[in-house]
């Protein structure tokens, strides 16, 4: 039988969310929305045939509904969230979990009263390929032990109400993620540098700005990132070993050689580069649901991604190095 879906937010992602499910993945359809942008709301009802509600807590409270994805603006995951461990569904928010670590704890709390998994996060870059390709090789010990990381995340503009914050919170969260997942261990320190400003950038936004971690074990990482980069979406990650080194791999595309130039096309944006892995993704999130589990970044994990981007914003304001205090994680989450 489909499961029965709620989105939130039909926005760019979330109208591509509803695309995905209702023509690529299988074992699911959409049956309900609801965006404060009515018209547009309204229109995506009309061409999917599901249910138009008002506010998003109809959306979650809807007795059709057996499963949430939340793809609103970042500010407004939280009480979504909640909302949905209150009605007791699975539910599937969008990165970030929340825009504060406080709002996350007590999402985890929440969670963890209610006594079942119910959150998966956006983090949708665990499903990428290239970056599960990555990990394994790391697994391997073909390149002994990971000793430094070398990433860059450059989108070609930033949103309209792009901030210097945002930056990290809404952006670099990513690779906060993914390579906390990579590498199996949390940070223990984080410091932002910032460089000359692009004269590209607008409305006193900080762009680029470098991200400096440090892991528990000592691994020192720089991400570079550059959401006014002009050129296109980039996503690169090194990772430097003991005996060796591996690269992110770019997805394949073809080569050009014409006008006496060898060349490929860059990606334009988030949609097309991790295609696949938001594909992965909603298939394998559809699927748990059904066994009544979990089976992707937890609640957790969207906490750990956002005390890390706090320490960041604060490294950011104060200009030093900031220390970052992990809470212990409770079993219930599996580590
Ligand atoms: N995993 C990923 O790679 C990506 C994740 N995202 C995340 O997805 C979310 C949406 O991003 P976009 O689609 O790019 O933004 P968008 O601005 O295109 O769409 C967001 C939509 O949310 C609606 N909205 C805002 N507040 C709402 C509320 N309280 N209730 C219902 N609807 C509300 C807006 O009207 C808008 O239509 C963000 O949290 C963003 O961080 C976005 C792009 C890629
Ligand atoms: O999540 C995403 C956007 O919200 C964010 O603004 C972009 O910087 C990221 O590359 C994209 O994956």
């Amino acid at each position: 039988m489909n499961l029965r879906i709620g989105v939130i937010g039909t926005g760019a992602i979330g109208e591509d969310h509803i695309r995905r499910i209702t023509n690529v993945i299988t074992g699911a359809r959409v049956v309900a929305l609801s965006d404060l942008n009515v018209n547009r709301a309204k229109n995506l009802a009309k061409k999917y045939d599901v249910k138009f509600y008002v506010t998003g807590e109809e959306v979650i409270e809807a007795a059709e509904v057996d499963a949430v994805v939340i793809a609103s603006w970042d500010p407004t995951h939280a009480q979504y969230v909640a909302a949905s461990i209150k009605a007791g569904k699975f539910v599937l928010c969008e990165k970030p979990l929340a825009t504060s670590k406080e709002d996350c704890k007590r999402i985890v709390e929440a969670e963890l009263a209610g006594g079942k998994q119910l959150v998966q996060v956006g983090f949708m870059r665990r499903f990428d390929s290239g970056y599960r390709q990555l990990k394994a090789c790391i697994e391997s010990g073909e390149i002994g032990n990971p000793l430094m990381l070398h990433c860059v995340h450059r989108n070609p503009t930033p949103g309209p109400k792009h901030t210097t914050e945002m930056s990290i919170k809404n952006s670099v969260i990513h690779e906060i993620d993914v390579l906390r997942w990579l590498l199996g261990e949390d940070f223990k320190t984080a410091q932002v540098l910032l460089p000359k400003s692009s004269s590209l950038a607008e409305n006193g936004l900080r762009d680029p700005q470098i991200v400096l971690l440090e892991t528990q074990s000592g691994v020192r990482i720089d991400i570079e990132s550059f959401v006014s980069c002009q050129y296109g979406y980039d996503v690169q990650c090194e990772v430097v070993g003991e005996t060796g080194t591996i690269r992110l791999p770019d997805p394949a595309a073809v080569v050009m050689r014409s006008h006496g130039k060898l060349s490929y096309e860059i990606f334009s944006d988030w949609s097309d580069r991790f295609v696949e892995a938001y594909n992965i993704e909603f298939q394998q999130w559809v699927d748990g649901v059904k066994l009544g589990v979990v089976a992707g970044p937890t609640a957790w994990d969207g906490y750990a991604a956002c005390i890390t981007a706090d320490a960041c914003t604060e490294a950011r304001e104060k200009g030093t190095i900031v220390p970052i205090t992990m809470p212990q994680c409770s079993a219930f989450y599996g580590r």
